[in-house]
């Protein structure tokens, strides 16, 4: 008698965004579905969504209220890059896709690793580190519970921004570092400005410092922002969890992608408890949009990672295997020598993704 085990349907959604955003997105949809298939799980049932341009077109809102509402009722979603700093007003003085979204749904823990791969214009080789960027509060506080106390103009002449760190927040990604810090290489950099931030980063650094006490198994160490960017480029691949603030998070992301190999390879997972995001690090890189010269490792590897977490939220191993598959699948074509030009290669966006699909599928 032959038995067959259903796993679990999923519907996850998929929002384009600006730029290369319609490049790099359903390439990794292809991906995913092939190695989903591969590692014998049900085929996603994939919702497409309106955000930026196309929403402003079509709804008029750039991060339509359809399309939140809809994002609730999935598993989770892939979001491209959004060219929010060249949407017409009054889009462009609201809060972008992203922080809407992150705000709406409270994914506080923004997780971006940098992985070099082998002989490939890493530019510390070896880097293999993870920022853990707390993703609600700081100095974009825009997009903190606390609302109204962003930036504002009293005068037209003056602009103030107002940071907020709170206990709680720190608190949670402190948690997150340390324990994804447990399943890597055991070690934690804790990144401030308490020296001139004294209240707020001095905040960050001593409730991480407290969380530390309850992961005596775990090193810990702390650097300011400014020191850390000289130690990241002399020697990344001595780091191993890096948790910090928002903007610091945002800014380093950035850092720690080249550093790698490309800001195009550097992946991101936006989450909370119970929701998560899969989004490339980078911007919607308009001065290579349309051209297929994007590289789409970091939505690939953005969605590789929220398979994973599905993975593991539902006890669904055929997910974790995914994941598995499509990270192969990624190194296996890069350290064949087949990758997009900001890595060094000759191939485009589509070719690559391509020669990834029957890496997954061939073997
Ligand atoms: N999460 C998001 O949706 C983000 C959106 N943005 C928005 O993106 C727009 C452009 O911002 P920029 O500051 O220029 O940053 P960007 O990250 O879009 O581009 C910076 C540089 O990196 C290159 N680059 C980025 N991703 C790449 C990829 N996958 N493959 C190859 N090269 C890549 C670009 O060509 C550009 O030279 C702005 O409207 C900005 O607000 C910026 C950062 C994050
Ligand atoms: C969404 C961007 C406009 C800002 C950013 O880089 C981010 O918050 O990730």
């Amino acid at each position: 008698m032959t038995t067959t085990t259903a796993t679990k349907q999923y519907t996850l959604g998929v929002l384009h965004g600006d730029g290369i955003g319609p490049e790099i997105v359903p390439a990794s949809v292809l991906i995913a579905d092939a190695a989903i298939a591969a590692a014998g799980g049900s085929p996603v049932d994939w919702v497409r969504l309106p955000v930026g341009f196309e929403a402003i077109a079509e709804l008029g809102e750039a991060t339509p209220t359809s399309t939140l509402a809809a994002l609730a009722d999935t598993d989770g979603w892939l979001l491209g890059p959004h060219d929010s700093a060249a949407y017409p007003e009054p889009f462009r003085s609201e809060l972008n896709p992203s922080g809407t979204i992150r705000k709406h749904f409270d994914l506080y823990a923004n997780i971006r690793p940098a992985k070099a791969y082998e002989g490939r214009n890493a530019v510390v080789p070896g880097t293999d580190l993870v920022i853990m960027r707390e993703n609600t509060e700081g100095f974009y506080a825009d997009r903190s519970t606390y609302r109204g106390t962003g930036e504002f103009m009293p005068t037209p002449d003056i602009a103030i921004a107002m940071g907020i760190i709170t206990r709680q927040a720190c608190e949670r990604i402190a948690r997150e570092a340390f324990e994804l810090a447990g399943r890597r290489r055991r070690k934690v950099t804790i990144v401030h400005k308490a020296n001139v931030l004294k209240m707020t980063t001095g905040l960050f650094r001593d409730v991480c410092r407290e969380v530390a006490t309850d992961y005596p198994d775990i090193q810990v160490d702390d650097f300011h922002i400014d020191a850390i960017t000289v130690h990241l480029v002399r020697r990344a691949h001595e780091f191993d969890v890096l948790v910090t603030e928002n903007m610091f998070g945002d800014i380093l992301s950035d850092l720690a992608g080249e550093l790698a190999g490309s800001l195009g390879l550097a992946p991101s997972l936006n989450t909370s408890q119970e929701r998560a995001m899969a989004q490339a690090a980078h911007g919607s890189a308009p001065d290579i949009a349309g051209q297929d010269r994007a590289n789409p490792i970091a939505m690939i590897l953005s969605t590789a990672m929220l398979l994973d977490w599905l993975g593991g939220r539902h006890e669904d191993p055929t997910m974790n295997a995914a994941a598995r598959l499509i990270e192969q699948g990624v190194t296996a074509t890069v350290t064949a020598g087949t990758c997009t030009t900001d890595m060094g290669g000759t191939v485009g966006c589509r070719e690559f993704a391509e020669a990834v699909t029957s890496t997954i599928t061939q073997r």
